[in-house]
């Protein structure tokens, strides 16, 4: 029999929201229109192997196979096209490229998220300076500001982070992944199971609190004064630390936190990693990072890149979309077409009424609630 469920994971949208995201879509692209972004629209349906870089433990993509019998995928990223576009195009670099559509992750049975989400996000490909990441922010938080959402907080972290630390301690590759899985998974038994051993290791007073390394972006950097001295620990706090300086001088009323001890959202990153969110929404407002190395796997040339992506179903909860259903209806007839254009032009929230006849019109005014405007009667 004809099935008229949805598939699990997807829903139908209409009034308010399916306003409120058309209009936070607009927004968004009009925004970095403004700034000087291009605008790059991809397929919904690409390779498998153009997602290959995405680690997919939490979702799986929708799959399908082609004629030829390829498996094809409902996209489940907007940043792997975007990288696949840069490898078989000639598009010279700097580019700044504006981007809005649906992604498809198919999400474990019950985890109360949907399967298919509306994002608009920016990509900003060949710029090595951090003026990337801070374009992105700016652009992040001054979007926030305009749909109102007041209670933002900016997340700051970074993808070698972990990494870096692992690969200091005295342990071989099964420890390091046991340490990173019962770290990301806050699982402090585990964890303390493992770090155990390393008492007398430099970095033991870091390793006990560095689960609980995230908050103020301030107080956790004063706790990272435990770290030992590393370059590469110090490159990424440097770069941290300026970030934040510059975000401060920028907005200063923004509260910004600092979390050293999470998986990165995304395999793919290779640098500063941020997001926001607010008390109120489980899921982030918007996230990105930078990913030096992506573009090196669709091609031979490593380019660096920075771009975030705005999760247009969380911020829609802020926008308030006053109701344009219409309250007035206007019945006419072909003699006074002319006359029904001007009327609508002139009526807030009105629409011609197709009716036949004035009697059904009545009906439908009724049946609406609405208001029954006759153009017949102005212009017999
Ligand atoms: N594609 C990322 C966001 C992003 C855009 N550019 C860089 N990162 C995501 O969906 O999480």
């Amino acid at each position: 029999m004809f099935n008229r469920n949805l598939p699990i994971g997807t829903r139908d949208e209409f009034g308010s929201v399916a306003q409120a995201k058309e209009k936070i879509t607009n927004q968004i692209q009009d925004y970095f229109r403004n700034r000087g972004f291009q605008k790059l629209t991809t397929p919904l349906l690409e390779y498998k192997a153009v997602f290959s870089s995405m680690e997919q433990q939490t979702y799986q993509p929708y799959q399908m196979l082609d004629e030829h019998g390829e498996t094809l995928v409902l996209r489940p990223d907007l940043t792997l096209p975007v990288a696949r576009v840069m490898s078989t195009t000639g598009i010279k670099t700097p580019v700044k490229w504006y981007y809005s559509g649906e992604v498809f992750r198919v999400k474990k049975q019950l985890s109360g998220s949907y399967n298919q989400r509306t994002q608009a996000g920016i990509e900003i490909i060949g710029y090595r300076s951090l003026k990337a990441e801070w374009e992105c922010l700016t652009a992040a938080i001054e979007l926030c500001q305009q749909l109102a959402v007041n209670d933002l907080h900016v997340e700051l972290g970074h993808a070698r982070f972990v990494n870096a630390v692992l690969h200091a301690l005295p342990l071989n590759t099964l420890q390091q992944a046991t340490l990173q899985q019962a770290l990301f998974s806050k699982n402090v038994t585990a964890y303390q199971a493992v770090i155990a051993p390393l008492a007398d290791d430099p970095f033991y007073p870091f390793l006990e609190i560095w689960p609980w390394l995230f908050g103020d972006f301030d107080q956790v950097l004063q706790q990272l004064k435990l770290l030992p001295d590393l370059p590469e620990l110090q490159s990424i706090l440097q770069e941290l630390s300026a970030t934040q300086a510059f975000l401060q001088q920028q907005f200063s009323q923004q509260s910004i936190e600092l979390d050293l001890s999470i998986e990165s959202p995304q395999a793919y990153y290779t640098g500063m990693i941020f997001h926001g969110y607010n008390d109120s929404t489980a899921e982030f407002l918007f996230s990105g990072g930078r990913y030096d190395q992506l573009l090196s796997s669709f091609q031979n040339t490593l380019q660096p890149a920075v771009g975030l992506a705005f999760e247009v179903d969380q911020l829609a909860q802020y926008t308030a979309i006053t109701d344009t259903t219409p309250t007035t209806l206007i019945y006419f007839d072909a003699a006074s077409w002319g006359a029904a254009q001007q009327t609508l032009q002139a009526q807030p929230n009105s629409s011609l009424c197709l009716a036949e006849t004035k009697h059904e019109a009545e009906q439908i005014a009724r049946r609406t609630n609405s208001k029954l405007i006759d153009v017949t009667e102005v212009n017999p």
